[in-house]
């Protein structure tokens, strides 16, 4: 059996986060690891942050993610968020550059507490979404769920903010649309051959929009934060919003969206810690810690 290793229960504004602290070994998060956490009532996520030793110069911790089906993911805005908040928290620091399989984002622990993430620069050709087949214009894709003649959902903008993202505008109350019926379906539609995570998003104001989010390899989460920074770029895009948004998310929390003028998106909200614990990365077999549980 591999050593365990420490892990904190968090969330981002209602997003299920594992952080898990593998610095100092070679062994990964396993696939199974992440089913069993996930089959627990306590330790059930969304996505574990597996904070590992760096691997390139100028750069802190390699930071692996996978979702609850045991599936990786490129980009996750909430739990970096988790991320900061436990490694600020030990080691005083309030700045840092992290490195995912997307690249290196930097993210910061303001004095209030919240915590920006630079999610970097959204991309949009269809290739780098990817879709399966060539759209030229990604602002709006040909593709629709529910009656041929009245379908319910229809002509999402699709964008990558490292992971693939679609998001369907709606007029009515986000609620309203049976997100856990379509989702499933639009998540592994063949116009996505790597999956992709699915909003419906209520443009409100020119600088406040509420999203619904269907992850992929996750299902229905109380908030996705590449997926609020994949609606304000396209919102922008389309011209519903300006470049800098609040938006409402299912938790009831709330995360503030800039698409700077150089390009790259940052992501503002909250970060909660709720108890540790440690764990076998091979099984994930766990056990709280006695302090937290007091
Ligand atoms: N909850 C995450 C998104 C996870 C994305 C993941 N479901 C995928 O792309 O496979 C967030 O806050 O950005």
């Amino acid at each position: 059996m591999a050593s365990t290793a420490p892990f904190a229960k968090m969330n981002g504004i209602g997003n299920e986060i594992i952080v898990a602290d593998m610095r100092g070994r070679a062994d990964r998060v396993t696939p199974a690891a992440a089913l069993a956490l996930n089959a627990g009532a306590a330790t059930k996520f969304d996505q574990i942050m597996a904070i590992h030793d760096a691997r390139t110069p100028g750069t802190a911790y390699f930071i692996d993610i996978l979702n609850s089906d045991g599936t990786g993911a490129q980009a996750c805005g909430n739990g970096m968020r988790c991320v900061v908040q436990a490694l600020a928290a030990e080691t005083g620091q309030k700045t840092f550059a992290f490195e995912t399989v997307a690249g290196i984002l930097n993210a910061e622990e303001h004095a209030d507490g919240l915590i920006s993430v630079d999610m970097g620069k959204p991309r949009f050709d269809w290739q780098d979404i990817p879709l399966a087949e060539e759209f030229r214009d990604t602002r709006m894709i040909e593709l629709q769920i529910g009656p041929i003649d009245a379908p319910v959902l229809h002509s999402p903008s699709v964008v990558s903010m490292g992971n693939p993202h679609a998001i369907f505008w709606v007029d009515r109350d986000v609620w309203s649309y049976e997100l856990d019926r379509f989702g499933p379906l639009l998540e592994s539609h063949p116009i996505f051959p790597e999956r992709a995570n699915i909003t419906i998003a209520r443009v409100t104001s020119p600088e406040t929009m509420v999203i619904r989010t269907w992850e992929r390899g996750a299902g229905l989460t109380k908030a996705c934060g590449s997926a609020a920074c994949a609606a304000v770029v396209a919102a922008a895009r389309t011209k519903r919003t300006g470049r800098s948004v609040s938006l409402v998310t299912p938790g009831g929390g709330s995360l503030h969206v800039e698409w700077r003028g150089d390009d790259h998106v940052v992501l503002t909200g909250a970060a909660e810690c709720e108890f540790s614990g440690s764990f076998d990365p091979s099984t994930g077999v766990w056990a709280r810690d006695t302090e937290s549980a007091a």
